[in-house]
């Protein structure tokens, strides 16, 4: 038996809000269930800020689907009402591009698909068909508009103007840059602070947000940076120490990180242009 629905009213949300009264589902679940889940949801980056009582009635709403190799989960074009996150195995995305179906992106653990039909009230924008036998988990559009929209809408808007404007991800479609949104973490420094230290291991890519910073190689001033420039790449592609350290110089300095992770999943396709670029250091 699952637990007795929660009811949220529409007062819980104050009178300036027009979300109507909310009863999130309760889809029963094995503890194993719940573990496999919660772990899942916090590789995913829309849900793994979640707070407590939120993760709560997700955990709670969302269903398990398991889907054989080449199950068609979704068709584009159709209306869609649910988004999946995955746990295991890996799903194709494929766009009819000229009368050709092209594969436009493979989503595998923790990423989250058919998210678009809910953000944005439009048809499905791909078809995703299973590549290999995978475990996912659903959520519903009523759910997700309740307790992740706002916050996931806010966020892909706060950064996809930033992020058109860095010179690095200007090749990179909309899409992308919407995931790319989503994996970047605020981080606010002081004038002196150092980011990076040079020799340390790092295992995080850096863009300049607000402020100006500077590269030392020992004692001597190698690299100026400013905003829309990044730095701490040359760690993750070479899989060495850090080669310089980078220090604020502005009074304050915001800069966005991104993991180890999150570095090869999203920015992959650019290694090469990145690699081209370390030719430029001195
Ligand atoms: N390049 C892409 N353009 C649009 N959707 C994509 C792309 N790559 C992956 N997708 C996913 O494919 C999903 C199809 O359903 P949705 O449009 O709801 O949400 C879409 C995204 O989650």
């Amino acid at each position: 038996m699952g637990k007795a629905r929660q009811s949220v009213s529409a007062e819980a949300y104050g009178t300036w809000n027009q979300k109507k009264a909310y009863t999130p589902p309760v889809i029963a679940k094995t503890d194993e269930q719940k573990d496999r889940l919660k772990k899942t949801l916090l590789k995913s980056f829309m849900f793994s800020a979640l707070e407590p009582k939120d993760m709560e009635i997700i955990t709670m709403a969302m269903k398990e689907c398991n889907f054989a190799e080449g199950l068609k989960v979704i068709t584009e074009g159709e209306d869609g009402d649910f988004l999946f996150v995955i746990e295991s195995g890996a799903l194709n995305c494929t766009k009819n591009i000229g009368g050709e179906d092209k594969v436009v992106k493979t989503v595998n653990t923790g990423d989250v698909f058919g998210e678009l039909a809910l953000l944005y009230n439009c048809p499905r924008a791909a078809t995703v068909v299973a590549k290999e036998a995978s475990v996912c988990w659903q959520l519903d559009r009523e759910s997700f508009n309740h307790i992740v929209k706002d916050a996931a809408v806010a966020r892909r808007n706060k950064y996809d103007q930033f992020l058109q404007s860095v010179t690095l991800i200007s090749s990179i479609d909309a899409y992308e840059r919407s995931q790319i949104a989503d994996a970047l973490v605020p981080e606010v420094y002081n004038k002196g602070d150092t980011i990076v230290n040079q020799d340390e291991p790092g295992d995080k890519f850096y863009i300049i947000e607000e402020g100006s910073l500077y590269a030392n190689k020992g004692d001597k001033r190698v690299m100026d940076y400013k905003v829309g420039d990044y730095f701490g790449e040359l760690a993750l592609l070479k899989n060495q120490p850090r080669a310089c350290s980078i220090i604020v110089e502005s009074d304050t300095c915001k800069v966005l990180s991104m993991t180890r992770n999150s570095f090869n999943k999203m920015l992959g396709p650019l290694q090469g242009l990145l690699s081209r670029q370390v030719m430029n250091y001195a």
